[in-house]
C-alpha cells in the first residue's frame, strides 16, 4: 500500500473479561478499497468493526483511521459512514424525516431528495417507517451510510433481505461511491458477493485471521474441483476420486485443464455419461468450509 492507509490496525487485541475475543489482528484498508472482513460465528468480526468505528477501546494494540484515533469521534466520525445491521429508526417518524435526521447527526451535507432516490424510496417518502418492509428498511439502512457522501462506508450486512433489484442496486450506488473515492468496508455471510466485490478479504476465525489477501490468493492455495454422477457399472476411473455422501464423485486437481481433458476423453473412449458434471475453480465458499472444518 503506497499512500497512508484509511484504516490502520496494528496487533488489535480485545478481551470480554477472560476471554480474548480478539487476539494480535493487523490489516491495512487503503483508499478507494472495498475490504471484506468475513468469518465464522463469533469471529470476532463485530468487536473488531466496533474498535475501528470507536465504538469499542482495543484492550491492547493500535487503531487509526485517517492517521488518528477513531476514539477522537468530533475529527473522524463526520468521514464514516456506518450501516448497522438495524439502525432502529423512530416507527412514528416519515422517511424522510429519518434520512433528515440521518443528515442532521451525520455532520455531511447533503439534499434529502437526492438520497431518498439513491436508496429508491422517494415514493414512499411519507410513509412512517413502521409501515415499511423490510427491504424498504433495508434500503433506509443504507441511507444512514450513504448521506453526504462519507470517504469511509462500513456496510454491516447491507443486502441481507434485499431482492435481486434492490441488490443490484444498491451495489450500483457503492460502484458509485467508490469511483467518487469512497473507501468501503464490507460483511456479509453471501460470500458470492464478497468474492465478486471485494479488493481483498480477511478471513477471521477465533479472534484472528485464518487466511487475508485478494480472492485469487485466498483460492489459489486449494484445489479446483470436478463433480460428477456415474451410471452404475462404470469402469474404473482414470484420475483418483472420491465419492460424497449424495453420491457424486469429486475429483481435486490443481491442473483443472489436463485432469478435465483425460475424464472427457475417458468418458468418450468408455462411452460413459457424466450426469450433472461440474468443473470451476475454488469458490470462496469452499476456503470457508476449509476454515469451519478446522
Ligand atoms: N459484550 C460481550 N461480552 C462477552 N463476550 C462477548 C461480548 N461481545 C462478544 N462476545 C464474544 O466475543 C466473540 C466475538 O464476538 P463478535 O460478535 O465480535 O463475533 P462475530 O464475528 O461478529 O460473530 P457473528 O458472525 O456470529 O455475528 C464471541 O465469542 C462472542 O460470544
Amino acid at each position: 500500500m503506497t499512500s497512508t492507509p484509511v484504516i490502520d490496525v496494528e496487533r488489535l487485541n480485545l478481551s470480554y473479561g477472560d476471554f480474548h475475543a480478539v487476539k494480535d489482528l493487523s490489516f491495512q484498508v487503503g483508499k478507494g478499497e472495498l475490504y471484506a472482513l468475513l468469518g465464522t460465528n463469533g469471529a470476532g468480526k463485530t468487536s473488531t468493526l466496533e474498535t475501528v468505528e470507536g465504538h469499542r477501546p482495543a484492550t491492547s494494540g493500535t487503531v487509526r483511521v485517517f492517521g488518528q484515533s477513531p476514539r477522537d469521534r468530533r475529527a473522524v466520525r463526520p468521514r464514516m459512514g456506518i450501516m448497522l445491521q438495524e439502525s432502529g429508526f423512530s416507527p412514528d417518524l416519515t422517511v424522510k424525516e429519518s434520512v433528515r435526521l440521518i443528515g442532521k447527526l451525520s455532520q455531511r451535507s447533503d439534499r434529502v431528495e437526492r438520497v431518498l432516490s439513491l436508496v429508491d424510496l422517494t415514493h414512499k417518502a411519507g410513509t412512517q417507517v413502521s409501515q415499511l418492509s423490510g427491504g424498504e428498511k433495508r434500503r433506509l439502512d443504507f441511507a444512514t451510510a450513504v448521506y453526504g457522501q462519507p470517504e469511509l462506508i462500513f456496510l454491516d450486512e447491507p443486502t441481507t433481505g434485499l431482492d435481486i433489484q434492490s441488490r443490484d442496486a444498491l451495489w450500483d450506488a457503492v460502484d458509485k461511491l467508490r469511483e467518487d473515492g469512497s473507501t468501503v468496508v464490507l460483511t456479509t455471510h453471501y460470500l458470492e458477493e464478497a468474492q465478486q466485490r471485494a479488493d481483498r478479504i480477511g478471513l477471521m476465525h477465533k479472534g484472528t485471521f485464518h487466511r487475508e489477501g485478494t480472492v485469487a490468493e485466498l483460492t489459489r492455495s486449494l484445489p479446483a474441483a470436478i463433480h460428477f454422477s456415474l451410471p452404475a457399472f462404470a469402469p474404473a476411473l482414470p484420475l483418483q476420486a472420491t465419492r460424497q455422501m449424495d453420491g457424486k464423485v469429486l475429483i481435486e486437481t490443481f491442473d483443472l485443464q489436463k485432469d478435465l481433458h483425460t475424464l472427457l476423453d475417458w468418458a468418450h473412449a468408455n462411452a460413459v455419461e457424466l450426469r450433472e458434471l461440474q468443473a470451476g475453480p475454488t469458490r470462496l465458499d469452499d476456503v470457508f468450509r476449509s476454515i469451519s472444518s478446522d
